[in-house]
Formats: structure tokens, sequence, C-alpha cells
């Protein structure tokens, strides 16, 4: 079954090609739901355990990054999500392998995957899962763990994992890819049929044969076999002279080589498809209605390049809080501490608007004092979505890019305000390193740059980018020596990786990837030596130290502080300071000390014991949320969920009241029996 993203690279054609998210099917994901969305799907295709088997690619905006690498391949890609596509115009029908195999993709980035996301485990993007045919339990995949995840080496393994597949449980419309003898093939010579049959001679470590058989699924009047090039006097005798080669029995028991201009998979396959009487079978495949896709209205901000969005900012911190960390069900040992530091980092020297700095003050010392080794990612989500409601804090909780918005949903976003952020982080740490005082950090002009590199590499959805990146810290950052180094160190990184992406397919069109700043931005940035472009570093770390400055920061856009709808959660203080929303000064220790622990009780026994906690555990279902949140009592912020468990427990301490008032009353009565009657 399919799975693939709004606005997403998926493959069809060699292109990565957008695709609209369908829900996983089995376990958690309910077949009504699937129907509901896609009604032209047989109901057996919704049901778990189906006939065929699955390969789910989960991916992440970041993808894209890695769609540029696959787009280039010159193989056809795998033909199985043609029903998925929505770009007007791109390729529709029948996936030829997709009786046997089914691919989808699903984006965890949309939020509203998070929780299939969550549930199936995926941490990086692209993750590959394969599901058997006919798997009723549910199950969260195998893993493809191949050497690469070039489109032709995943392709190879999806043929592997179906050849590998249970004897029994094989989806029957799979034929056999497993080699024929030479001795059958001769048996067939002369023979008339009511078919063809193609015969595919190829060497042992050949993929063409089991290629060519599955692109041949839909197609009647044919029937494809393979052979391994172990007998030579055969190969001999049928004139096949190179491997691999194509050799075929007609109908009316003629037979002879193929010629193809070349031995590839798509010229055999194209050739057969082609012959006289083949024709395409009309099965009815699970085929998706496309018209309801891409319907993304794209609404254009327009922007200066020359400033700083706070919309940006905040919506990666949104983004990295409510969707990349939601990938861990848990945090624990170098991984916390990863966060932990990274949220310190971030709280000391967010230069934007102050409920946001409050939300990620609150974060960082509840983080700080934590004495768990060990948090549910769900008790993080509590706190940034302010369960507790504490006044003035406030995180939009969704994505809106300004000078991070691509030219097609699936470009820019998410990775840009990373880097804007980090850029942002390392300029702030110059401009003011008092504010890491206390922190374990001050003096360290490397910190920011280490928070990062460990963030990147531990939580960053795009796995091969976190791989780049640490490559490069290996490389070089023990060169940094002062915080004006790292803002230096992390510009010139960031060109680095520019230039290596310049012209691939993640690079948005309206957006190249240039040297930056680009002239327009900086000329005094740029000087010629010796009829050369060359940098002026000086210029450059200034513009950079404006560029990523508080008052540089623009709030156009951004979410509305005063829409209390926002987080729900947005308490009366907010409108004092929202009074004060002047974008600048990075927060000082002494303001974030002055802020109370967020979680009143002792954090073990708010995390792990209190009933509120599962409660608000259920609460982070969409469903649970919108139950739990969707309505306050007396607009005090009770929820129906808080209202229930406190008549709840005022039963229950009723019930206990009345209880030792009994046991008390027979106990005094015994006490009077004996004190009237001593002798008794
Ligand atoms: C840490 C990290 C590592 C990454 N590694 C990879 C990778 O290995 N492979 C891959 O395919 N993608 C990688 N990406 C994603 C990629 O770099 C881009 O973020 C993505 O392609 C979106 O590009 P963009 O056009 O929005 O510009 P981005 O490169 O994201 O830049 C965002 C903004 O930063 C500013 N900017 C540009 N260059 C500089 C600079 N040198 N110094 C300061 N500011 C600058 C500009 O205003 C620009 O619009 C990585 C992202 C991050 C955060």
């Amino acid at each position: 079954m399919a799975l693939a993203r709004s606005g997403q690279a998926v493959w069809p054609g060699n292109r990565w090609q957008e695709a609209r998210a369908l829900p996983v099917r089995g376990g958690r994901l309910r077949a009504a739901s699937l129907a509901a969305r896609y009604p032209t799907l047989p109901t057996a295709a919704t049901e778990p355990g189906w006939g065929q088997c699955e390969l789910m690619a989960m991916s992440a905006e970041t993808q894209t990054l890695v769609s540029s690498r696959e787009a280039a391949l010159p193989t056809p890609a795998l033909p199985t999500l043609s029903a998925l596509v929505v770009r007007p115009g791109a390729a529709q029908g029948t996936p030829d392998w997709a009786a046997a195999i089914r691919v989808a993709a699903l984006d965890c980035a949309e939020e509203k995957n998070q929780e299939v996301c969550r549930t199936y485990d995926i941490h990086f993007y692209p993750t590959f899962r394969y599901f058997k045919a006919f798997t009723k339990e549910f199950t969260t995949g195998e893993n493809y763990r191949g050497p690469d995840r070039e489109l032709r080496t995943v392709r190879w393994a999806m043929i592997d994992f179906l050849q590998n597949h249970t004897e029994g449980h094989r989806p029957p419309a799979c034929p056999a890819l497993d080699p024929s003898t030479p001795k059958d093939v001769l048996a067939l010579l002369g023979r008339r049929g009511s078919h063809y049959v193609a015969v595919l001679f190829e060497g042992n470590s050949s993929y063409v044969g089991r290629e060519v058989i599955l692109d041949l699924i839909p197609y009647e009047n044919i029937v494809v076999r393979r052979v391994l090039d172990g007998d030579k006097a055969v190969l001999e005798q049928l004139g096949v002279a190179s491997l691999p080669s194509c050799y075929l029995l007609h109908p009316n028991g003629s037979h002879g080589l193929v010629h193809v201009a070349k031995p590839l998979r798509s010229f055999f396959s194209s050739y057969l498809k082609s012959l006289p009487d083949v024709r395409k079978k009309s099965v009815s495949l699970p085929e998706k209605s496309n018209k309801e896709e891409n319907t993304e209205i794209v609404v254009w901000r327009e922007f200066d390049r020359a400033k700083l969005y706070t919309a940006d900012l905040e919506s990666g911190l949104h983004y990295l809080l409510r969707v990349e960390l939601a990938a861990h069900r848990s945090l624990a040992g170098a991984e916390l501490k990863t966060l932990r530091d990274f949220v310190t980092v971030v709280a000391k020297l967010f230069p934007g608007r102050p409920p946001v700095r409050k939300l990620l003050g609150t974060l960082q010392e509840w983080l700080a004092t934590l004495p768990l080794d060990r948090i549910p990612y769900n008790a993080v989500l509590d706190l940034v979505n302010n369960k507790m409601r504490i006044s003035g804090i406030f995180l939009t909780n969704h994505v809106r890019w300004v000078g991070c918005q691509g030219s097609r949903p699936e470009l820019r976003g998410y990775p840009c305000s990373l880097w804007k952020l980090f850029h942002t982080l390392t300029v702030q740490a110059s401009s003011h390193p008092e504010a890491l005082a206390g922190t374990g950090f001050e003096g360290d002009p490397q910190a920011v740059l280490q928070a990062v590199r460990r963030y990147v590499r531990t939580f960053f959805g795009c796995e091969e980018c976190g791989q780049h990146f640490e490559e490069m810290a290996v490389e070089s950052l023990d060169t940094v020596k002062t915080a004006d180094q790292a803002v230096l160190w992390l510009w010139r990184r960031h060109n680095a990786v520019n230039s290596r992406l310049a012209g691939q397919l993640s690079e948005d069109p309206k957006f190249p990837k240039v040297p930056w700043p680009t002239p327009d931005l900086c000329p005094a940035c740029h000087e010629e030596v010796k009829g050369l472009d060359s940098w002026h570093e000086g210029q450059v770390l200034a513009f950079l130290k404006q560029h990523y400055s508080s008052s540089n920061l623009e709030d156009m856009y951004s979410a509305d502080l005063g829409d209390a709808g926002d987080t729900g959660a947005l308490g009366q203080g907010l409108v004092g300071d929202r009074a004060l929303t002047a974008p600048e000064r990075p927060q000082g220790p002494q303001q974030a000390a002055s802020l109370r622990p967020p979680l009143g009780p002792s954090p073990r026994t708010r995390l792990s014991e209190s009933p509120q906690h599962r409660l608000d555990r259920r609460a982070q279902s969409p469903r649970g949320r919108q139950e739990a949140e969707a309505a306050p009592f007396l607009g005090l912020g009770f929820s129906s969920l808080d209202m229930s468990l406190c008549v709840v427990l005022y039963v229950a301490s009723s019930l206990f009241l009345m209880l030792m008032y009994f046991f008390f009353r027979v106990r005094s009565k015994r006490w009077k029996v004996r004190l009237y009657h001593p002798a008794v």
C-alpha cells in the first residue's frame, strides 16, 4: 500500500514527483480512513493483510535533498507510485510492479503524519520499510539497509525482498523470480502456444531478468523467464553471444534472439510490451484519484532578503520542538544531554519575541533542573504546548515561512530556518557573550557550534546532512578560537554546502545556491584580488553581525501573540509582554533564573506518576488533543478531562470519608459499651 506526502518528492519517472499523504494500512491505521480518502481503493486493499508487499519511504522536508541525486539517475525509476503523482501532466496509470509490491512515501514533516511516524519509530529520513504481503499483525516493517540509497539499489532490494518472501505467502500476482533451467527452455523450442515466452539470459549477479519479469506483470499474452549463463552449450546453440540477452519464443513456434539497441532493462521491457497481441491486462489495481491532490494554495509573501524574519525563526523552533523531536519517544543519556545543551544555547541567545524567549527559558530551566535521566518526549511537548498555562509563554503551532518560503512547498522551509537560527546563535554569542554566563558555556568560543553540531548529528532528520556537517566539524572546528571565528566558520561551511548543492534538484530556482552574501546584499564583502573575486572577511563578519542581529529581526508575518487560539495557552501576562515586543536583547541568566520551574511538583512525580500527566499523554493524540483542549471550563482553562478527573476524585474522597466516619462510629460505640460495662 502506499503513502506519500503533500508536495513531497516520491519516485515514479526518473525524477521525483509530488504526491500526497495516504494513511498506512493495518495496526493503528484504519481501513475506513483509507477508503474515505481514496474511494477508488478496493476494499481488499484497505484491509490488513492484503496480497501485496509494500515499501514505505518515510521522508521529511529534507528528503528533497536526497532526491536530487536520485533524480540524476538515468535509469527508469520504480513505476509503482504513478497513481499518486499529482504534478499536472505527470505520468499516470497502473504501476507495473504494483500488483506485487507497492511503493508509498509518507512525509514525516507533515504534522498530521507525526503520529504514524512515531508509531513506526522513524528517526531519520528517508527511511525505507518493507511490509510483507498478508501480514495481519501490526508490524513496523523491515528496515532497508542497503549500501546506499540510489534508486537502483533500492529497486534491487525490493526484488530481493520479493524473492525471499516466504513461499506460500508470496503475493499471488508476483511471478516466479527464480531462474529456469536451460533444459526447460530447450523443451519449449518449436512448440506452439497461446502466448509469447521471453527468456532473459543473464549473469548470476544481474537483476535485469527479474526487473523485466516485474515490468511485464500487467501484460497478457507473454510470460518472461530468466536463465543463468551456466550452460555454455545451450547459449551457443541459441546464438547468445553476450549477456544479458533476450530470446523470444513466438506463439506460432518460431523463435530467435531479440535485437535491442542497448542490453538494458528498459529496452527489453519496452520491446516486449510492444509485441503484437501483448496487451495490458484490465486489472483493478488500487488506483487513487488525483483530483483532490495538490490543492495546497501557496500564498506568496513578499519579503526583503536583507531582513531576518521572526516568522522563519519561530516556525523553525516550532518544527524542531514539535515535529523533529517528536520522532524520539523518549530522551535519555547522550541524546538528552544534547537536547539540554542545545536548548540552553538557544534559550540564552535567541533574540526573538519575549513570550518565545520565556518559553525557551522555561524549557531550559526545566531540562537543567530535571533529576531524571530519561524523559518521555511528551513531557517536552506538554511544556512547549504550555499545558501548565504559565502566563506569557508562546510558540506558534504552525509553520509560516517568509524568508524561507520556497517556490514549491517541498523546497526550502525548515532546513533554511535551521541555518538562520544557527547563524543567529553564533552572532548573538559573539555580540552578547555575557548571555551564556552561568551555563557552563561561558568563555567557550566553540560552545554554540558544538551544541549545533551535536544537535544536527543526533536529531536533524536529514541523516546525510548530519554526516556532512560532522565531517566539516571534524575537519576544522578545532581552529575556532574566538566567538567571531565561530561566526565566520559557520558562514564558510554554509557556503561550502551551498556550492556542493548548487544545481541539484533540492535547489529552489528562485533562490539559487550562490556564495552568500551576494554583492547586492553586501558590496563591501566582495573585492577583486588579481582579477579574481574574493571575500573581504572583515566586512563579511560585520555584515553577518548586522544581518543576524536582533535589530534586523522583522516581526512582519509572525504569528499573532494576541491570538490565544494559537497555543490555547496564552496567559494574561502575555498582553503585557506584547506591549514590550521590541525585538532585541538576548536573555540574561538572571532573567531566566527568575522564571518558576514550570511543573509545580517534582518533575518525577509529574512525569511518571500523576494522573494528570497520563491524561495529558492521551491528549497528545490529535483527537485527544482536540478533546482536551476544545472545551475550556468556566473560562478557567480546565478541560472536560480535568473536570471528569475532579468528579472522580471528589466521589472517591467522599466515599473514603464516609467509610472513615462509619469505622470510627462503630469503634466509639464499642468503647462506650466497654466503659459503661467494665466487668463485661
Ligand atoms: C546543518 C545543515 C546541513 C545541511 N547539509 C546538507 C547536505 O549535506 N546536503 C543537502 O542536500 N542539504 C543539506 N542541508 C540543507 C541545505 O543546506 C539547505 O538548507 C536547503 O537546501 C534549503 O536551501 P535554501 O535555498 O533555503 O538556502 P539555505 O542554504 O538553507 O540558506 C538559508 C538562508 O541562509 C542565508 N545564507 C545562505 N548562505 C549563507 C552563509 N554562507 N552564511 C550565512 N547565511 C547564509 C540566506 O539568507 C539563505 O536564504 C543542510 C542544512 C543544514 C541546516
